[in-house]
């Protein structure tokens, strides 16, 4: 597998006129109101707004789990409704990372054999999945700690592995739902932090999804949403994102 950075900068991923509604016995709720967006490389998009708004099923849309009723989704050149569920699957393993509220760990794995496992559906051998992994968890803070189980390991640690587990893929787009919601506020900035890092210090396009006011000073560009629309779309300059214990890597 061959993935090819995508330029910083440049527009990675974009929603153009997406709707979607949802039926529910009778009642028909439109979710998605004719939305456009595009995001970019080596940035982190925070998108924010009050709980039902919409923010996951944008995102599951965004990165092909979902299909929109109307209107196209265009990630890294490929317009995801050409493709069909096959080639769909295989554009999201090969190009995609999500990191999600609960972690989904495996209990019985420590965190080396978490990041190692999805690595061997990419067709690396052993040695090359334990170098990544190794590489990933190091990148994050966890080298010390990658011979743990979840459950010897804070909530904080245990995304951190999730990240780790994405990360190792090298995914041009990072998806992450409200990943900070089950963490307290110092966590929580460690974790959208490393993310940060993630998209500049690889090119990588991060979207993340949350409710939680407290991200809005860490991201590169803030769309809030309501009622299906995005009401206000701010670029900003960025924090820096020294976290202690993290590994400094290159842009
Ligand atoms: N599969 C589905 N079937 C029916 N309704 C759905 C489905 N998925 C989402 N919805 C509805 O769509 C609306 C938006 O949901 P969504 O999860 O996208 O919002 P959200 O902004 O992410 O909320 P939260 O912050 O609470 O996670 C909600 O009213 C929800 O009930």
């Amino acid at each position: 597998m061959a993935s090819v950075p995508h330029p910083h900068g440049r527009i990675s991923l974009q929603a153009t006129n997406v709707t979607k509604a949802f039926e529910s016995g009778r009642i028909h709720t439109t979710v998605l109101h004719d939305l456009s967006i595009d995001m970019r490389a080596g940035e982190l998009t925070l998108i924010s707004g009050p709980s039902g708004c919409g923010k996951s099923t944008l995102l599951a849309i965004l990165s092909g789990l979902q299909r929109p009723d109307r209107g196209k989704v265009t990630a890294l050149g490929q317009d995801l409704g050409e493709l069909d569920m096959r080639a769909l699957e295989r554009f999201r393993l090969l190009h995609t990372g999500f990191v999600f509220q609960g972690f989904n760990l495996f209990p019985a794995l420590n965190a080396l054999e978490q990041v190692e496992l999805p690595l061997s559906y990419l067709g690396l051998s052993p040695a090359e999945a334990r170098q990544r992994a190794t590489a990933s968890l190091e990148e994050v803070g966890l080298g010390p700690r990658m011979r743990l189980r979840p459950s010897e390991l804070s909530g904080g640690e245990k995304q951190r592995v999730a990240i780790a587990r994405a990360l190792a893929k090298r995914p041009e787009l990072l998806f992450a739902d409200e990943p900070t919601s089950a963490l307290d506020a110092a966590n929580g900035q460690v974790v959208i932090d490393i993310l940060h890092r993630i998209a500049r210090a690889h090119g990588t396009t991060v979207l993340c999804v949350s409710h939680d006011p407290r991200l809005v000073g860490h991201a590169d560009r803030v769309l809030a949403m309501e009622d299906g629309r995005i009401l206000s779309d701010r670029s900003q300059p960025s924090l820096p994102t020294a976290v202690p214990g993290l590994k400094e890597t290159s842009a």
